[in-house]
């Protein structure tokens, strides 16, 4: 056991990581910490690593090189408390499970088990958590008929069910429309205030968790840069990142980054500006 006090740890520890997959490196000798109640962007193009990096995080993905800890722990342990969000797919519209029951697949594995009081304590914390995303009045539908916003909310719902030290969020709002990006972008954030949970969050487009963001971890053929988003979202951080020039824009407390795709030569576009008014 660590003698360090637990308020004294960052929730989330990364220490020379790299990440290879074939002659592909992700990403090499990562050094992060993440304090508790912090909000971290993780961006980049498709492929450099941002869902892997997560999956380490959550024990799924093994890291060859380097450690990781979440409140001082090893991945893939007992006892953690790790909230997920997996990126988005539309829920199969035939699914009958219904919204209270994907919220309470996020407590399996916790440990007050099936006893009578286990039954009603999970069905306390279920309930408790589909009122703090505003879902009661679809949670007994069958998921599979519900729009993306009201299963993203229930999603939501389900990474905070277990009360997480740390939540891992892997692009949440994929496909959401304005509103309800929003919406559970404020859930987020709401969460990181009230418990000081650490808020790791994937995404492709930082304008709309901009105010949130505390910090940014950029990832880019195998390099990274970490840092406040003006110290990492600027023409010059990322000209060298990307090692060509990539044109910062701010306007209207927006930023808008031009030149990142054809850089790449991507298929899609990883920072859309026109959909970020
Ligand atoms: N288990 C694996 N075995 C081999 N290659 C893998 C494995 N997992 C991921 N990769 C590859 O590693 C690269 C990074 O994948 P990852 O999903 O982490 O990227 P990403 O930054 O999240 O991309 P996107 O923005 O497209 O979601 C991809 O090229 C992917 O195909």
């Amino acid at each position: 056991m660590s003698s360090v006090p637990a308020e004294a740890r960052p929730a989330v520890r990364v220490r020379g990581a790299s990440l290879a997959f074939g002659a592909r490196t992700l990403w090499s000798g990562l050094d992060l910490d993440v304090e508790p109640g912090e909000f971290l962007a993780i961006l980049g193009p498709n492929g450099s690593g941002k869902s892997s990096l997560l999956k380490v995080l959550l024990g799924q993905q093994g890291l060859p090189e380097g450690t990781v800890e979440i409140a001082g722990r090893r991945p893939g342990g007992q006892n953690r408390r790790i909230g997920y969000i997996p990126q988005q797919r539309a829920l199969d519209e035939g699914l009958t499970m219904r919204g209270v029951d994907l919220v309470g697949l996020g407590l399996d594995g916790h440990r007050w088990g099936t006893g009578l009081f286990g039954i009603s304590k999970r069905r306390q914390l279920v309930a408790r958590a589909i009122d703090a995303v505003g879902a009661q009045a679809y949670a007994k539908r069958p998921v599979g008929r519900l729009s993306g916003g009201e299963q993203q909310r229930l999603r939501v719902a389900q990474s905070l069910v277990g009360d997480p030290e740390v939540l891992l969020c892997d692009e949440p709002l994929l496909s959401l429309d304005l509103a309800h990006q929003r919406a559970v972008s404020e859930l987020i954030d709401e969460r990181r205030r009230s418990a000081d949970t650490a808020v790791l969050f994937v995404t492709h487009e930082i304008n709309p968790i901009l105010s949130y963001v505390d910090r940014v971890l950029y990832l880019v053929n195998g390099q990274f840069r970490v840092g406040k988003p003006d110290e990492v979202m600027n023409s010059e951080t990322l000209s060298e990142l990307y090692g060509t020039r990539i044109e910062v824009l701010k306007v209207g407390g927006q930023i808008h980054v031009a030149g990142a795709q054809s850089a790449l030569c991507e298929d899609e576009p990883h920072h859309i500006d026109e959909q970020a008014g």
